[in-house]
């Protein structure tokens, strides 16, 4: 079966005379969330404008439902959906207003303009806003409105630029919520430069650091990569560089104070147990073991390094 609902192949795009992005490719299953990850001005933007058919590319080519979008924009763009950073508001016009006008635009027939209306409002809880003014919405709300717009026609993708960025505490938390719940019958692509905020919901994520694909892969993989490859140990009484390298799967010895060290590994985490045991039959007091867990940033850092 076929389980892509976009491709997108060896992107490339200059602005004048500085590329954005180079030889980006990747693909989206039918379903799930994935998260474009990446720092200010690592390229999100620029390729997700290029996926819905806003930005043209310089070059490589962006297949939607196996449809061409450069060779055939308006049939492709029928199957998006697409947030950008800046919502497209008019913050005139009321809730109702601004959608029927939305559905005008993406040519939904007239007959069925108002159920399609009501399913968008009702799947972003906006149904008690319909006469509401969008200027006088909150934040959360208008973003909830950027969504509706976004799933009128009922497209099988979403593109969420950056959805959660300006919002509270609290707004996120919904407008997630909400991501997650229009992610249930249809692919739905985000960026952040959050990394939390991907770990709490993707599948899968995409990395891009200044223009190029740094990582690649499911939420898993990328957790496992970032498993500790470190321990922190403390002992009364610590043995040579040489003895602790004797330890099955040590990799190397960082000496911190006199007794504390760092023993990097090779991922194994029963290193724990043979350093405690080596230790008990030693003599060497162990008074403290831990895993050092690399922090997130400490990753992004890691990944993003790979991209210079
Ligand atoms: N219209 C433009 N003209 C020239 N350069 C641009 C233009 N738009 C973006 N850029 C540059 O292209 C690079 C990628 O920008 P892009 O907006 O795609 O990044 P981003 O990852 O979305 O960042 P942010 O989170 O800050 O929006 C940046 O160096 C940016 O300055």
């Amino acid at each position: 079966m076929h389980t892509t609902i976009i491709s997108v192949e060896n992107l490339s795009h200059r602005y004048a005379s500085t590329w954005a992005i180079r030889d980006i490719s990747f693909q989206i299953d039918k379903t799930g969330i994935l998260g474009l990850l990446g720092s200010n001005g690592a390229g999100k933007s620029t390729t997700m404008n290029i996926m819905c058919g806003v930005l043209n590319q310089t070059a490589g080519k962006v297949v939607i439902d196996g449809i061409n979008l450069r060779e055939h924009p308006e049939k492709a763009k029928r199957e998006i959906g697409f947030l950008p950073q800046q919502a497209p508001l008019y913050m005139d016009l009321t809730v109702d207003e601004y959608l029927r006008h939305c559905a005008y635009l993406r040519q939904i027939d007239k007959k069925v303009v108002p159920k399609a209306m009501a399913e968008a409002k009702e799947r972003c809880g906006l149904g008690h806003f319909s006469k509401r003014l969008i200027k006088n919405l909150s934040g959360g709300y208008r973003q909830r409105v950027g969504i509706a717009q976004a799933i009128i026609h009922k497209p099988k993708l979403v593109v969420l630029d950056e959805p959660t960025n300006g919002l509270d505490p609290n707004q996120i938390i919904e407008v997630r919520s909400l991501i997650r719940e229009i992610a249930e019958e249809r692919a739905v692509i985000f960026s952040t430069h959050i990394l939390s905020e991907v770990q709490v919901l993707c599948k899968d994520i995409r990395m891009i650091e200044q223009g190029k694909l740094v990582f690649a892969d499911t939420m898993e993989a990328f957790n496992n990569y970032i498993s500790p490859q470190s321990v922190r140990v403390e002992l009364d009484h610590p043995p040579t560089n040489e003895t602790l390298l004797q330890i099955e799967g040590v990799t190397k010895v960082e000496r911190l104070t006199e007794r504390s060290l760092r023993i990097f590994f090779d991922g194994d985490r029963d290193i724990t147990d043979r350093i405690i045991r080596a230790s008990v039959q030693h003599d060497w007091y162990l008074r403290e073991i831990y895993l050092d867990k690399g922090s997130l940033d400490d990753v992004f850092a890691q990944l993003s390094s790979r991209a210079n």
